[in-house]
């Protein structure tokens, strides 16, 4: 309890931090927290699973406290489900003071949200193009008085990668007062501190770890050098180990489409394992479905692009497979992040293909620590590889088969709908037809 409260933080706050486990303030916090209620900007860059959303959480609902009105404070966030993990967190330490909020994401009803907005919350946590919407189209809120912007996953939001959300940060951004105090985390922020200054411009207190290595001291980093031809084979092995020998262990498996995503969830049931897909293709509500049954792990495996692979807080996630090895360091860095969490042990193991050892050189190179070869017998790998690599086959052609369906609708493609549908296809799945064959295959990687 004291070293929350040598941060200055109320005694309250701290007893909700007790309620939640947290009993003395990670480096992040001990670091971040006062500088925040000194009213500076801050930008705080520390390892996953350290604590970044309680180190700006607990002192905006300190400052809230003392102030309270609606809309104090505005998070930014990259993915719909990080949003509701942030707000979650504003809910429980937040819930003495009556804390009101609102989740703006896509995906969701629009006329509830604005209806929300005009409610005055506390707390808006956005992704930032919905919220964009709504500043565009709607006059019944005002942001001119926000005390705080989070940035969360600040990286994220400012690289201009295959999502950019330069237009709708724009947009926000023109929306909230320029005086407000500004507050940017994420594990990997230093590719971008440049544009990262420029969002927090009152000379911010700056705060990185000091550790050398980049990911956490209890994660054990493997990788597995396979060829091209047989990686399945050697998930399904692994995937059957870890089950036959932790049966309490939940696994994330990352993989770089959709469609793959699809696919090897497809495979990896019909093997009988408990899998759930998660990916930006599969409609809104699914999405979140698979992870409720996947946090309460109703399903022990989840696959997953890498909308899974930033911020997502599963405690009971032990080990991480990369299906594919991620193409940048910083991707690695978040995916294996998912486990090892809080203080707690986690493995990754990575398959390698020849044409990836590159790419392990650079992860290498940016974590400053080597990967360890994982040790399998690859006589039980091979007794598997034919019934792998047929199973594989008889799900890609299922997938890119023309769309024909005989049974109810909704039972046949609950799970496949919002993927394997053309434009046509869904159309008619909406009008609740079964479509017949369109001949039609993929539209979307
Ligand atoms: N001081 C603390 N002591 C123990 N547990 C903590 C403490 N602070 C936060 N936690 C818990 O640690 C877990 C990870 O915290 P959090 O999700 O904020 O990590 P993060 O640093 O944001 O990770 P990422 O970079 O992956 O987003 C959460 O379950 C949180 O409740």
């Amino acid at each position: 309890m004291d070293g929350f409260m040598k941060l200055g933080l109320s005694r309250w706050l701290i007893e909700q931090c007790m309620q939640m486990g947290i009993r003395k303030p990670s480096p992040v916090q001990e670091n971040c927290i006062p500088p925040i209620l000194e009213g500076r900007d801050c930008m705080g860059c520390a390892k996953t699973g350290s604590g970044k959303t309680a180190a700006f959480v607990l002192p905006i609902l300190q400052k809230l406290s003392e102030d309270p009105y609606g809309i104090f404070c505005l998070v930014l966030t990259p993915t719909r489900e990080l949003a509701y993990q942030i707000a979650e967190q504003f809910r429980v330490l937040g819930k003495p003071l009556g804390l009101k909020d609102c989740i703006i994401v896509g995906g969701m009803d629009m006329v509830s949200q604005a209806l929300e907005l005009s409610k005055k919350p506390h707390v808006v946590i956005a992704t930032p193009g919905r919220l964009a919407d709504h500043i565009r189209s709607s006059n019944t809120f005002s942001m001119k008085r926000i005390k705080f912007l989070v940035m969360d996953e600040a990286d994220r939001l400012l690289e201009q990668g295959c999502t950019d959300f330069t237009e709708e940060l724009q947009v926000i951004l023109g929306a909230i007062p320029a005086k407000r105090q500004t507050l940017l985390f994420s594990a990997t922020l230093t590719d971008t501190l440049q544009e990262l200054k420029s969002v927090a411009m009152n000379k911010p207190f700056f705060w990185e770890s000091t550790s050398e290595v980049k990911t956490v001291e209890q994660l054990d980093q493997k990788y597995l050098l396979v060829p091209e031809k047989v990686k399945d084979a050697y998930l399904v092995h692994l995937i059957q180990k870890f089950q036959d020998e932790h049966e309490d262990w939940s696994i994330i498996i990352f993989t770089s489409t959709c469609k793959d995503c699809q696919i090897l969830n497809m495979m990896l049931r019909r093997f009988n394992f408990p899998s759930i897909a998660l990916h930006s293709m599969m409609k809104q509500k699914e999405r979140f479905a698979a992870l409720g049954r996947f946090k309460s792990s109703f399903y022990k495996i989840l696959i997953a692009t890498d909308l899974a692979s930033r911020g997502l807080d599963i405690p009971t996630v032990q080990v991480v497979i990369n299906h594919n090895t991620p193409g940048l360091p910083k991707i690695y860095i978040h995916r294996v992040g998912r486990t090892a969490r809080a203080g707690r042990s986690g493995l990754a193991i990575t398959l390698v293909t020849q044409y990836d050892i590159h790419l392990v050189h650079s992860i290498e190179e940016q974590i400053k620590m080597k990967l360890i070869e994982y040790a399998v017998k690859e006589s039980e790998v091979l007794n598997i590889l034919t019934q792998v690599n047929v199973t594989r086959r008889a799900c890609e052609i299922v997938s890119i088969r023309p769309h024909v369906y005989y049974g109810n609708v909704d039972q046949d493609l609950a799970t496949t709908r919002s993927f394997v549908l053309c434009t046509v296809c869904n159309a008619l799945v909406q009008a609740n037809i079964r479509p017949v064959s369109t001949g039609c295959t993929y539209s979307r990687a």
